[in-house]
């Protein structure tokens, strides 16, 4: 069982891929990690060290190979895709280093997608918080505008909202920064920081940036599938 303040424990979790039958490639070897409420931290690592990978394991979008994981103290081995996705509604958000917007729909509309989906149904409550949230990354005039008539940075405190609006305790971000100039990637990583601090999130960054993993509470780092010696907690 996972303590109460840990929102996310790996336990010896191992990623194979299949490159060909019966050749297979290992990717992560035996990770152990944990991440407590709050936690503000960055990944780390060489390109192609697994750190998408990992994302991918933590953020329910594949199962490992071997090994537990556990979110929220729930342990997801024990559950069907079904209860994977309730999971993943509940406990995780997500910004990704392309936003990932629908383009038809505006910055309040895509901010509510998520909860729409995870709900079924629409709430007052829901909208709400959505316009709360887009006027908390600056963007209360551009509420209702596409996201073609939105620069990148705007684009991307939208996904930053997104992530946010169902109040998950833990968001997952892949490269966020990667695709701004250095200002706007500063902008957006001190938006996630604030989060942070005001809603309690938790929050694990993949960055090749080590200014930015400088400015995490914690830096993990992976190297060749390995948590590189004492980052294991
Ligand atoms: N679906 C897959 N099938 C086979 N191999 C894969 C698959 N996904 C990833 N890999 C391999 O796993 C290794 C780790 O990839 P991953 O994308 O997780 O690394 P990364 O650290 O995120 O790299 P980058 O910083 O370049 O994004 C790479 O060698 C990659 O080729």
């Amino acid at each position: 069982m996972a303590e109460p303040t840990e929102i996310l424990s790996l336990k010896a979790v191992r990623k194979a891929y299949n490159v060909g039958t019966p050749i297979e490639t290992e990717v992560l070897h035996g990770i152990d990690l944990s991440l407590r409420a709050g936690e503000f931290a960055a990944l780390v690592g060489p390109s192609g060290s697994g750190k998408s990978t990992l994302l991918h394991l933590i953020g329910l979008l594949e199962r490992p190979t071997s090994g537990e994981i556990h979110i929220g103290g729930e342990r997801i081995g024990a559950l069907d895709e079904a209860g994977l996705t309730r999971l993943r509604g509940r406990s995780l958000g997500f910004v990704f280093q392309f936003h990932h917007l629908l383009p038809g729909f505006s910055a309040l509309e895509n901010v509510m997608m998520p909860s729409l989906i995870e709900r079924g149904r629409y709430d007052a409550a829901m909208r709400r918080r959505a316009e709360w949230l887009v006027a908390r990354v600056g963007l209360a005039g551009a509420m209702h505008k596409k996201p073609s008539e939105l620069s990148g940075g705007m684009q991307q405190r939208v996904a930053v909202a997104r992530a946010l609006a169902g109040n998950p305790p833990l968001v997952l971000a892949d490269e966020p920064t990667g695709n701004l100039d250095t200002h706007t990637a500063d902008e957006i990583f001190t938006l996630m920081r604030d989060f942070n601090r005001e809603e309690g999130t938790a929050f694990l960054i993949v960055t090749h940036d080590p200014r930015l993993a400088a400015r995490c509470d914690r830096s993990i780092e992976l190297v060749d599938g390995r948590l590189y010696a004492g980052q294991a907690t």
